[in-house]
């Protein structure tokens, strides 16, 4: 996320354990009590929940909802109980387990942490076992991956991610359009061929109007607020488009016009 941080945000999960050193309220986890939490889940406010390792852990429909709002793909941290939650939802994700090298060297990774008593490390242990068979379960997880070495690890996550394609300075980039998007004032609108092009306006009248497409075949929502997917070919100059001045809809190419 901190590489490709337009494009992924993190689910911050709910938890009824407490905060280690150094975690965050609000960032790592809400860390909350457990009659909230169990009311909460009653409620229906918790796409997946599981009691994991003694303590209760769900993902809010809020936190993933704030994510998606933002326009970016969502990443869970989840144990593998809330994965075949995740997996009978009507969301569309992917399912990595990510693995130890062995439970030798889990353990004394979490020994190394010290932020466990020996009970719950046994705890912990014992359910990794069971864990690391279900990793290998293929019609939950699309992909297993070895957490050996952590920078080789995160380039084979990029790699079944298709993201060590990904120009994560030109991602940043994008996020420049933003601004310009903001400063276009007058405009124009017209629906064309199930599409809206906003013509603006008065940036600067030596300028020629700027163009803007919205894809509004992936909306998704429509609440205020909270309408998510909205996809925007920007040109700032008419010439830009593929067929000179004229308002011709192109062919579908990932997802955009
Ligand atoms: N590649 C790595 N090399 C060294 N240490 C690592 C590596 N990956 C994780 N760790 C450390 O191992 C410890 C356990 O990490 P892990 O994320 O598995 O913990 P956990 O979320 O508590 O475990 P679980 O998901 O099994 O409940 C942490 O202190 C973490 O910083
Ligand atoms: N089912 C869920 N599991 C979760 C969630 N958030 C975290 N987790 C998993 O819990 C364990 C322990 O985490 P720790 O932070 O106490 O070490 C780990 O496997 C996490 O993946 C959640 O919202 N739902």
């Amino acid at each position: 996320m901190k590489d490709f941080p337009s494009m992924f945000g993190f689910s911050v999960s709910h938890t009824t354990r407490q905060p280690r050193h150094l975690e965050r309220n609000g960032v790592h986890y809400h860390f909350t009590e457990r009659s909230w939490m169990e009311s909460a889940i009653q409620e229906g406010k918790f796409l997946e929940s599981a009691d994991v390792h003694g303590n209760l852990y769900g993902t809010s429909i809020a936190a993933v909802e704030s994510v998606a709002n933002d326009g970016k793909r969502c990443i869970l941290d989840i144990d593998v109980q809330g994965a075949r939650a995740v997996k009978k939802s009507a969301l569309d994700a992917a399912f990595i387990f990510i693995a130890p090298p062995s439970l030798e060297q889990l353990e004394g990774r979490l020994r190394g942490r010290g932020t466990e008593n020996e009970e719950q490390i046994q705890k912990r242990l014992k359910n990794a076992k069971a864990e690391l068979e279900c990793g290998r379960d293929s019609s939950i997880f699309n992909h297993y991956l070895i957490n050996d070495d952590l920078d080789e690890c995160y380039s084979e996550l990029k790699r079944l991610l298709g993201l060590d394609l990904v120009d994560a300075n030109e991602v940043q980039g994008a996020n420049s359009n933003q601004a310009w998007l903001d400063s276009i004032h007058g405009h124009s609108a017209a629906l064309v061929g199930g599409n809206v092009f906003v013509i603006g306006g008065d940036i600067d009248p030596n300028v020629e109007p700027a163009l803007i497409i919205i894809d509004t075949n992936c909306i998704v929502g429509g609440a205020p607020g909270q309408t998510t997917r909205l996809r925007l070919v920007l040109h700032k100059h008419r010439s830009e488009l593929p067929n000179g001045n004229h308002f011709v809809k192109t062919s579908k190419e990932n997802g955009h016009l």
